[in-house]
């Protein structure tokens, strides 16, 4: 097991003590520690339960009236109170997840440089490439999980620069909310290679490295110093690259894959939670993978990922490779991936339709092919949309896919809210209520004709805490692509909509502590099954795991 429960060790006094997140109790500290501490004085005399002070934060959340002045009072408590701000959101995880994480998080980065308080993590600033090494080494904790991002893919916000940061803290208050992960053992970072965000260069408050990006080898370069970096100061640490330009999210995977315990969220995490929401999508519909055939719009990180791990599940039912990518129908910006396409890379390219087949549909080669091509003429079960692109769904296109499949599997991925590919509301409606959705962002459950749907939020949320906890429970030294395919199985494993047909896709985010454990040991079991962790009785993995999982409570 690489990490304990313990806060690292402090003997901070006074209003040192008070101003530390991790060791911060306010008025819950007692007169014996406030004796012992120098806190006389300086708190007020009544002593309160950690339970009376989640009551009061709670209060004043809800006198915010906006989602992003809720989202700058909890931000503003995480770093006051580290303890008192998990048991909040634990108690009001369906309320508040969506504040702190997905979608209000989104506009929390458009908006960093004005609403930013107190620093948090690491801004690494390509100005500072030289000393990277001195900047980690000051770190003065150990360290399980580290998730980074250079800013320049926020959600499907675009380049956010040093905004960018809001990310990495969402995603990691996620590795403590869902997965238990100590909250002094996670550091989100910055990579500041500065901004091609014209109103971001041009706002005074821009608090960022306020030059275009470096791009080719003085970036490569810049995050190989990172990594080494990383290395150095903590061999063992799990390090999670998210919403970076898709070039660079698979080139900076493939080269480091092996060279450390490292994922890409937005490729393998999101291919993951998507994998197992179709597998329970397709089974609570009555069908099998073997039969679906595949609309995959945006050919991105999220896309290409997702498609991988597909064509792996088909591979585990027997289906052959080739056979496998036949079933897929994957379009970018520039429209259907076929092989007479001379703009696909080395990843895209095998993806592609044969161009041969593709001319049966008497279509213009030289021209896009698009979506309402591709339902017309291939006819896919199951749609899935990561383009960042809001309306991408038109009404006739999915009026099309209902008029063939008795279950469209509809899957609007992308996020936030305001870019989701259709609303569930118009998806039920277009289909007369016959689609099996999920989002990537939250939507209330839809009541079409007297019946309620709920709305599953297909978001890497569901994977990427439970392989952190996983990760870190076995000590695993590498996160392999069976480790993957393990959370897809124990998510789809967990669907409500197994044993009931009206039931959401994705168990409810309340139970989410209990669904990360679930997957949690899957993954550490698959990684000891691929000799990337030593091997333990499963006895005392489940042990591991739950010694790992820390529940917010005063020491
Ligand atoms: N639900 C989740 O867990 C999850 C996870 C990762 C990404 N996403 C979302 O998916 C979206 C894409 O993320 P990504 O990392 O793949 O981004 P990306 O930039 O790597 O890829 C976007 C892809 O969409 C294509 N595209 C853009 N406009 C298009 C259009 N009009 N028609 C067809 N294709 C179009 C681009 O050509 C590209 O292939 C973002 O909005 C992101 O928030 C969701
Ligand atoms: O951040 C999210 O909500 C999911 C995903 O990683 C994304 O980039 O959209
Ligand atoms: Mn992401």
């Amino acid at each position: 097991m690489r990490s304990g429960k313990s806060h690292r060790g402090t003997d901070k006094r006074g209003v040192d003590r008070i101003e530390d997140p991790f060791l911060n109790k306010g008025t819950a500290f007692t007169e014996a520690e406030r004796r012992e501490w120098g806190l006389l004085g300086l708190l007020p005399p009544h002593i309160e339960t950690l339970e009376e002070q989640a009551e009061r934060a709670y209060e004043a959340f809800s006198t915010k009236d906006s989602p992003i002045e809720k989202h700058i009072f909890l931000r503003q408590l995480q770093d006051e109170n580290e303890t008192l701000f998990y048991r909040l959101l634990l108690e009001h995880v369906e309320e508040m997840m969506p504040v702190v994480y997905t979608p209000v998080v989104g506009e929390a980065c458009q908006k960093f440089s004005h609403i930013y308080r107190r620093p948090r993590g690491l801004f690494l600033s390509y100005p500072h490439r030289d000393v990277l090494g001195d900047i980690l080494a000051e770190i003065d904790r150990d360290i399980d999980v580290i998730v980074v991002t250079d800013g320049e893919r926020i959600l499907g916000l675009g380049d956010q620069g040093a905004g960018g940061m809001g990310i990495p803290i969402g995603k990691l208050s996620l590795y403590t909310l869902c997965g238990g992960v100590h909250p002094s053992r996670t550091l989100p970072i910055l990579l500041d290679l500065g901004t091609n965000n014209q109103e971001r260069l041009e706002d005074p408050r821009y608090i960022g490295w306020r030059h275009e990006r470096i791009k080719g080898a003085d970036y490569d370069d810049f995050v190989d110093r990172f990594v080494q970096a990383v290395k150095a100061r903590f061999p063992n640490v799990l390090l999670q690259w998210e919403d970076f330009a898709s070039v660079d999210a698979e080139r900076i995977l493939a080269r480091y894959r092996n060279d450390l315990c490292t994922f890409n969220d937005d490729i393998q995490g999101t291919a993951a939670v998507t994998t197992g929401t179709i597998l329970a999508a397709i089974a609570a519909a009555g069908g099998k993978l073997e039969d679906q055939r595949f609309g995959m719009l945006g050919a991105g990180s999220a896309g290409i990922g997702i498609t991988g791990q597909l064509i792996g599940a088909l591979k585990k039912k027997g289906v052959s490779e080739e056979d496998a990518i036949s079933r897929f129908y994957i379009m970018d910006i520039n429209g259907l991936l076929h092989d007479a396409r001379e703009d696909l890379d080395a990843v895209r390219k095998p993806l592609a339709q044969k161009a041969e087949a593709v001319k049966e549909w008497g279509k213009d080669l030289t021209q896009a092919i698009g979506l309402a091509d591709v339902v017309r003429h291939a006819r896919p079960t199951v749609l899935v949309g990561a383009t960042g692109q809001a309306g991408a769904f038109t009404e006739d296109v999915v009026r099309e896919m209902a008029s063939y499949a008795e279950r469209p599997v509809i899957f609007p991925l992308s996020n936030p809210t305001s870019r989701a590919e259709a609303t569930p509301a118009d998806l039920m409606t277009w289909t007369d209520g016959k689609a099996v959705v999920a989002t990537g962002s939250p939507f209330a459950p839809v009541v079409h004709e007297g019946e309620t749907h709920v709305i599953a939020q297909c978001n890497n949320s569901y994977v990427f805490p439970a392989m952190g906890l996983g990760i870190i429970a076995v000590g695993a030294r590498r996160v392999t692509d069976t480790m993957f395919m393990a959370a897809a199985e124990a998510l789809m494993e967990v669907s409500p909509a197994l044993s009931d047909p009206h039931g959401s896709l994705l168990p409810p985010l309340k139970d989410i502590r209990t669904v990360s454990r679930h997957i949690a040991v899957a993954v550490a079991r698959q990684a000891q099954q691929d000799g990337v962790a030593d091997p333990m009785t499963p006895e005392k993995l489940e042990q591991a795991i739950d010694q790992t999982m820390w529940t917010p409570a005063y020491d």
